[in-house]
């Protein structure tokens, strides 16, 4: 019998195996995905475009990206048309243990982000779940090379920590956190290349803290944020009636991630600064007569509050486009999104309202303004699917 078995490191370092729950006769997704050899071969024929085209160095990371989210696209839709009955949940063989995983990641979540945390309480539970899941990875990943533990990590730490992924997608979770996980990717059609592009985020954070241009920090938006919304889509559904690609839902989803990172990065500029982290763009510094010492020194000088007002403009684009996608997901998840996607989009207007000082003020939305988001939120939630017929599905044949 498959199953999943969680290794449990006990006090004096003996390592328990305890079976968490078996898959009775179930194939992982992994394993079941060679079923449907169309996957495979589409996959396999995108993987070889893209590493034959990847390897030009003419390639803009934003086509680089696109080959990831057509390959994403590529997949769900062959799941999508393959998943001919709701997923079936049963062969678990221990639901309270699985339970309890789930439970331990939502106070994760509750604990260390509630927005987003907000945002999930407005989910059904099984894919609120699922998001806790996801999110509690997602952190422990960020953790790595930005929590308390930073100054000792290596890349050899964060080959481990694929490693570890790669045992979690097969079904061998290491610890509770990861047996939700393992189960939600056994549940939905959730791709493992989103989360090793966030690992290679966090490799590119440890040796990187200049950025010469807006392509070098569009690839690092797309590996630590672009990869939450790649990761997320599959969980929070494509409406059925929707008549959008699928690759542009899923480009709207990696929208929404470059567009929260870029305001994450605009906000943080004074505590990036001082951990000799810079992320704006060199070149467009210079053209704007601003260097690392004027950041440094924390000045907002009328060049500063005109630099500012570009960066805005263009975060509030990627916001933009992130809108056009929301609109064309399960109904059950678009309130959730709309909520998370106003709330941070809220911090550009906090850093205006502070005046661009954002080296030593840190912009917030506060709960009044929260609150307010919620019926706005569902207002634009009620707004389904757009109903003209788009362009047909990409060809993946
Ligand atoms: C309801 C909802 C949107 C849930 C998504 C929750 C989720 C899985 C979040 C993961 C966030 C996370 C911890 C990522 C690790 C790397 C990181 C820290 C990314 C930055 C997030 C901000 O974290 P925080 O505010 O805590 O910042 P500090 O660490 O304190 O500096 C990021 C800015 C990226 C977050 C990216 C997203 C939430 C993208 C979400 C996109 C979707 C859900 C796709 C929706 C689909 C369409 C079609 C639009
Ligand atoms: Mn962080």
């Amino acid at each position: 019998m498959a199953g999943v078995l969680l290794r449990v490191v006990c006090p004096g370092g003996n390592v328990a195996v305890a079976p968490l729950f078996g898959f009775r006769g179930r194939k992982f997704r992994s394993q079941r995905r060679a079923k449907v050899p169309v996957v495979a071969a589409a996959a396999a024929r995108i993987t070889a475009l893209s590493s034959a085209v990847a390897n030009s160095a003419a390639m803009t990371s934003v086509e680089k990206v696109y080959e990831v989210v057509l390959k994403q696209a590529a997949l769900v839709r062959e799941e999508r048309k393959e998943r001919k009955k709701a997923v079936e949940t049963g062969g678990v063989s221990n639901w309270d243990l699985l339970n309890e995983s789930y439970d331990r990641c939502g106070e994760v979540c509750a604990e260390y982000a509630k927005t987003f945390y907000l945002g999930t309480l407005l989910m059904t539970p099984e894919r609120r779940k699922a998001v806790w899941a996801i999110y509690v990875w997602c952190r422990r990943t960020d953790e790595l090379v930005d929590g308390p533990n930073a100054s000792h990590i290596t890349p050899k730490a964060l080959d481990r920590w694929g490693q570890r992924l790669n045992d979690l997608f097969e079904g061998r979770p290491y610890d509770m956190y990861d047996a939700a996980l393992a189960h939600t990717v056994s549940k939905y059609p959730v791709d493992i290349q989103p989360f090793k592009d966030m690992i290679e985020g966090m490799r590119m954070d440890l040796r990187k803290s200049r950025y010469q241009n807006f392509d070098e920090l569009y690839l690092y938006c797309y590996y630590v944020a672009g990869t939450v919304g790649l990761m997320s889509v599959p969980v929070m559904g494509i409406a059925p009636e929707s008549k959008s690609t699928t690759e542009s839902v899923y480009n709207a989803a990696l929208a929404l991630g470059i567009a929260n990172q870029l305001t994450n990065i605009l906000r943080d500029v004074g505590e990036d600064a001082r951990r000799g982290r810079i992320y704006l763009p060199q070149d467009e510094l210079a053209q704007a007569g601003l260097s690392d010492e004027d950041i440094f020194r924390g000045q907002v000088t009328d060049k500063w509050r005109s630099f500012m007002k570009e960066q805005i403009k263009r975060a509030r684009k990627f916001f933009d486009e992130a809108e056009q996608g929301v609109k064309e997901l399960n109904a059950a998840s678009r309130w959730p999104v709309w909520a998370s996607l106003l709330l941070y989009k809220q911090i550009l207007d906090a850093i205006e309202a502070n005046d661009y000082n954002n080296f030593t003020k840190r912009a917030y939305v506060g709960k009044a303004k929260k609150l307010v988001s919620l019926p706005i939120a569902y207002g634009r939630a009620i707004m389904g699917p757009t109903t003209s017929s788009k362009v047909t599905e990409f060809a993946s044949s």
